[in-house]
């Protein structure tokens, strides 16, 4: 069977777009798709899959979101822009566009060549602790609709070679989570490493830059508003935390090839 796709990424968090309008190509997406898609090798690579589904009440788009290893994500922040930039190239859709996720509705609005994702309102659930090669640190546990767990470290290398998922509490984090490590790197300003539930070691976490925001906004003492620069390995990010208690996170959405595969 042969499908169309799209290739996109957002600070090169790679996906690929699989256009399913009315749910009849890939059915539930199997894992073993998702995965020979993902696979950088024996695949087109990428960190996950983005399936664009009508919504079931027929008004407007759903972001069915996949790991590469094939299991679902309630949200993906990079992934958001990219889906709505294909919406908006390739489905005529228009900005300000609202897309349904496991996490709810989404606005994502242009600004500039970049677009703007409303994340909705970040959710502080306390304090945990993450480990790499038996060195430890306390960590932040943030949820954006997905599990984060935000430690700040001395220097960015310090998390190793990170081809293990970090240690974590299985109590605090059950479904697993996102690991970012985070350093200084002016007022305002920081950098991240992080390794994703799902995935590993990528080049930049939409949803991870927005739970180091919230992370260093608290550590500063930061009035709300205050705009962050989230440095990722494969770009910037810039995030604000609303008056109204909302994660505003813009960046860049790039489409980069489209075809037909039979994977
Ligand atoms: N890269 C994404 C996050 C994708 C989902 C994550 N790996 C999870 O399992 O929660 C982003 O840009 O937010």
């Amino acid at each position: 069977m042969s499908y169309p796709f799209l290739k996109g990424h957002g600070t090169e968090n790679d996906f690929v777009v699989l256009p399913d309008p009315d749910g009849t190509v890939h059915g539930d997406l199997p894992a073993e798709r998702v995965r020979a898609l993902c696979d950088r090798r024996a695949g087109i690579g990428a960190d996950g899959v983005l399936r664009a589904v009508r919504a079931g009440d027929g008004d407007g788009w759903f972001m069915d979101y996949r790991n590469s290893d094939g299991s679902v994500s309630e949200m993906c922040g990079n992934g958001i822009r990219v889906f709505a930039r294909y919406l908006h190239d390739h489905q005529g859709e228009s900005f300000p566009m609202r897309i349904g996720t496991r996490d709810g509705v989404k606005v994502l609005d242009r600004a500039g060549q970049e677009l703007t994702a409303d994340m909705g309102t970040p959710q502080v659930l306390g304090e945990t602790k993450v480990s790499v090669d038996g060195r430890g640190w306390a960590a932040l546990h943030v949820s954006m609709g997905n599990p984060h767990a935000v430690a700040f470290v001395d220097d960015l290398d310090d998390a190793g070679h990170l081809l293990e998922a970090p240690e974590h509490d299985p109590a605090v984090y059950p479904d697993g989570v996102n690991v970012e490590f985070v350093v200084r790197r002016g007022e305002h300003h920081v950098a991240m490493r992080v390794h994703e539930r799902g995935a590993g070691e990528t080049r930049s976490c939409g949803t991870g830059a927005c739970a180091v925001a919230v992370a260093t906004a608290l550590a500063d003492g930061a009035p709300r508003g205050t705009a962050y620069r989230v440095d990722v390995p494969g770009g910037t990010l810039h995030v604000t935390w609303t008056d109204d208690d909302r994660i505003l996170m813009t960046g860049p959405a790039v489409l980069v090839a489209q075809g037909q595969t039979d994977l």
